[in-house]
């Protein structure tokens, strides 16, 4: 979860006000002077963490509050809604429509993330269905083509650029009127940074955009740089029309509030984040969604629409046929190569309430990513008749040892990769019955998570990092009432 600890000392705030027995003026000035100085440490801005409490204090006056009124959930409701203020300019950015062509810029400073987040951009509505294309306008930079062009490959993305040419502008030119032709709904261009803010920077991205004339300018910001995000962020703005931000790096700092400022600074909305360096560790940015997370109310939404980007609405009837006539090892790695493409499992899991991913190290994902890569090269070696059986019993010994011979793998891995699928197949078989919920349906998600159920779906490590089957309780309790929060700030159904 981005921005954990900061999540974690405002519920805090919040749960220690709720333990008084009575919410007098002391008690609030309390639990706002813990939640400014969570803000701050985590490099908000300070001004607007003054216009917070201010506007906190002035909708919740205590003395108006009938003896009647819930303050607990009046003030809950305030920090929420200030959260959200702050985060959300009150306009959205330009949305390309697919089909019709869009020309996006990317500017921000050299190191910010940009040309990965160029290609992160492109990946992202490449799975849509769109015909994304990248220009490399970044003719300062040595290499910087060449990172572009890699990126670009691994992504199977088109790209334009050049090794020779050092006009930014005659190649960006270039570049769009070259995937005009092509009918490229989404082309976006990458522009180069400097080391820090200089006149020759903004004088250059002035020129691209006003040959490229682009639909959307793109101010992409490094998360940790702390209280230098606000001046940083306006003064590109101040150059460029920017339209809307990503912030990169979500995942490396406990810090990172003072890209939010950037929001204020540029009064553009943010679209994205990045919290990590693969292409995709990468995540839409909804305000309300955000701070759910950021308070751990989780984000049930975000959490089925990630149901619904491993299995697809139209695919849904497919799988749950399939799954009727038994679990095979093809099953197991059809879902292997959708959790493959989904990205990391902490990203999804943090959509959860109260789930954070500090519960699985990096390490541990990366670990567990490369142990199901390593079950599907050993699955490549299987023929037909293994992959559609759903009798483990088939698999004897010789068999695996040609397959794991096959694979170049060991005998022992191929058991490994057995047992785990005899664990998936027990799983499967308890959750038969388990609906999908429809997108937007959380009461059917809400039906089908019992405590039981989530245990046997989670690893059992991090079952236990939970706190076991008692922490897990506790923690589905938190949910329901979780819920109950989601449901009064309008966040969540
Ligand atoms: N952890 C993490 N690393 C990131 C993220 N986004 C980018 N990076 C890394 O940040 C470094 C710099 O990224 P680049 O894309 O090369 O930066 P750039 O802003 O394009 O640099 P110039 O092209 O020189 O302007 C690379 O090592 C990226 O892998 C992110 O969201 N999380």
């Amino acid at each position: 979860m981005v921005l954990a600890q900061l999540g974690g000392s405002i519920t805090r705030a919040l749960q220690q006000m709720s333990n008084a027995t009575v919410i007098d003026e002391k008690v609030l000035n309390d639990c706002l002077n813990e939640i400014n100085r969570a803000l701050l440490q985590s490099d908000v801005q300070f001004e607007l963490v003054r216009d917070m409490r201010t506007n906190i204090k002035k909708i919740v006056n205590l003395q108006d509050l009938a003896a009647g009124h819930n303050k607990r959930k009046i003030i809950q409701q305030a920090v929420f809604n200030e959260l959200c203020k702050m985060l959300d300019p009150g306009k959205s950015s330009f949305v390309p429509k697919k089909g019709k062509t869009s020309v996006v810029m990317f500017v921000g400073l050299q190191g910010s993330g940009k040309t990965t987040t160029c290609t992160k951009y492109a990946h992202y509505y490449q799975k849509k269905g769109w015909k994304p294309a990248l220009v490399c306008a970044d003719t300062f930079r040595a290499g910087a083509f060449d990172q572009l062009k890699q990126n670009a490959t691994k992504a199977k993305t088109p790209f334009y650029g050049s090794y020779m040419e050092s006009d930014p502008v005659k190649i960006a030119v270039e570049g769009v009127e070259r995937f005009k032709e092509e009918n490229r709904d989404l082309i976006i261009v990458d522009t180069s940074g400097r080391h820090k803010q200089e006149a020759a920077l903004f004088e250059e991205m002035r020129q691209v955009s006003e040959a490229t004339n682009p639909d959307l300018v793109i101010f992409v910001m490094d998360s940790s740089i702390g209280q230098a995000a606000f001046d940083q962020a306006q003064a590109f703005k101040q150059s460029v029309a920017v339209g809307a931000v990503i912030i990169t790096k979500m995942d490396g700092h406990a810090k990172g509030g003072g890209s939010l400022s950037a929001v204020a600074a540029t009064k553009s909305p943010v679209i994205f984040i990045g919290t990590g360096e693969h292409m995709d560790e990468f995540e839409v940015f909804e305000v309300k969604p955000f701070v759910s997370r950021l308070l751990g109310m989780g984000d049930l939404s975000g959490f089925v629409d990630k149901i619904h980007d491993i299995v697809p609405m139209d695919k849904q009837p497919e799988l749950l046929q399939k799954l009727s006539e038994g679990f095979t090892l093809r099953i197991m790695y059809e879902q292997f190569q959708n959790m493959l493409s989904m990205g990391p499992m902490s990203q999804v899991l943090s959509m959860l309430p109260g789930f954070s991913s500090e519960l699985m190290p990096k390490g541990q994902e990366k670990e567990s990513q490369a142990k199901v890569k390593r079950y599907m090269t050993i699955m490549d070696s299987m023929t037909n008749e293994e992959l559609d059986s759903s009798n483990p019993k088939l698999i004897n010994e010789s068999r695996m040892m040609r397959i794991a011979r096959g694979s170049g793998r060991l005998v022992r891995e191929v058991l490994d990769m057995m047992e785990e699928y005899k664990r998936l197949a027990k799983l499967w078989s308890k959750m038969k019955g388990l609906k999908i919920p429809k997108k937007g349906d959380m009461s059917a998600l809400s039906r089908n998570m019992n405590a039981q159920n989530m245990a046997n779906a989670l690893p059992s490590q991090m079952l236990k990092q939970i706190g076991g089957m008692g922490g897990l309780q506790n923690l589905m309790k938190q949910m329901g009432s979780s819920r109950d929060m989601m449901g009064m700030f309008g966040g969540g159904e």
